[in-house]
């Protein structure tokens, strides 16, 4: 398992009260398939993700990642396994204007402290799975939204994470790019046996993932195991 949300519980402050963003949320997400978790605005998807990201502490409840308990680990602690475990695909892609395709992707194996030979290698070898190896040498003004977005998802699988999370990551882009980029998500999900939670709105998207949870006011479905 990649993924153990386990009752977790987030609340924020909201004046003199407290609102519950997230209410005894349990979710555990098994290697190669893809959650994909649907809900009104502001019904607790993001923060759903910062809490499976480590980016945000629940209140109570545990999170565990790439089999890593989150409870008790300190900033840098928490910071290395997000950088060995996590891969994050934000809604817009936030690439270096200056920097290729390429070397938006070598950048995360530097900052990973890896060698920058095999980083090459790797990058060419995701803009590759994603479609893009002859766009390698292209900067972000000359690739198509599309073609961005993809760019991203091959970035967030640079340092191959245990746990995938994609926030919304197809509302920049028109209905058929969308189903492009989430197929592409499930496909490297299977094939890489990544844990993924795709957060979006648009359900006529997901009739790729392995499994659909709702959330509504802070509380998550998920669907009847099979039997
Ligand atoms: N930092 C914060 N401080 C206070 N309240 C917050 C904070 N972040 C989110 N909230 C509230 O928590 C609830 C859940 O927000 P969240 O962003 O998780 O919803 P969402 O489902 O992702 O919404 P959307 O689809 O609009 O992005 C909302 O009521 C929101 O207003």
């Amino acid at each position: 398992m990649s993924l153990e949300l386990t009752d977790v519980t987030l609340t924020y402050s909201d004046g003199d009260t407290r609102l519950t963003a997230l209410d005894r949320v349990t979710l555990h997400v098994p290697r190669g398939t893809v959650t994909a978790v649907v809900g009104p605005s502001g019904s607790g998807k993001s923060s759903l993700l910062a809490v499976a990201a480590t980016l945000v502490t629940p209140d109570s409840g545990t999170v565990t990642v790439d089999g890593t308990p989150t409870a008790g680990l300190g900033r840098g602690d928490l910071t290395d396994l997000r950088r060995r475990a996590v891969g994050i695909v934000f809604q817009q892609p936030s690439l270096l204007p200056s920097l290729t395709a390429a070397e938006q992707l070598q950048v995360m194996a530097a900052i990973d402290g890896r060698r920058p030979r095999g980083a090459r290698g790797r990058a060419m070898e995701l803009l590759d799975a994603v479609g893009l190896a002859d766009r390698a040498g292209h900067r972000p003004h000359q690739l198509s939204g599309g073609q961005r977005q993809r760019v991203n998802i091959a970035r967030a699988l640079m340092n191959d994470p245990a746990l995938l999370l994609a926030d919304e990551p197809t509302s920049a882009l028109d209905h058929e790019r969308g189903a492009a980029v989430v197929d592409l998500l499930v496909r490297l999900t299977h094939r890489r046996a990544t844990a993924t939670v795709l957060v979006t709105h648009d359900r006529g998207l997901l009739t790729a993932a392995d499994r659909i949870a709702e959330v509504r006011d802070g509380r998550l479905a998920l669907p009847a195991p099979a039997p």
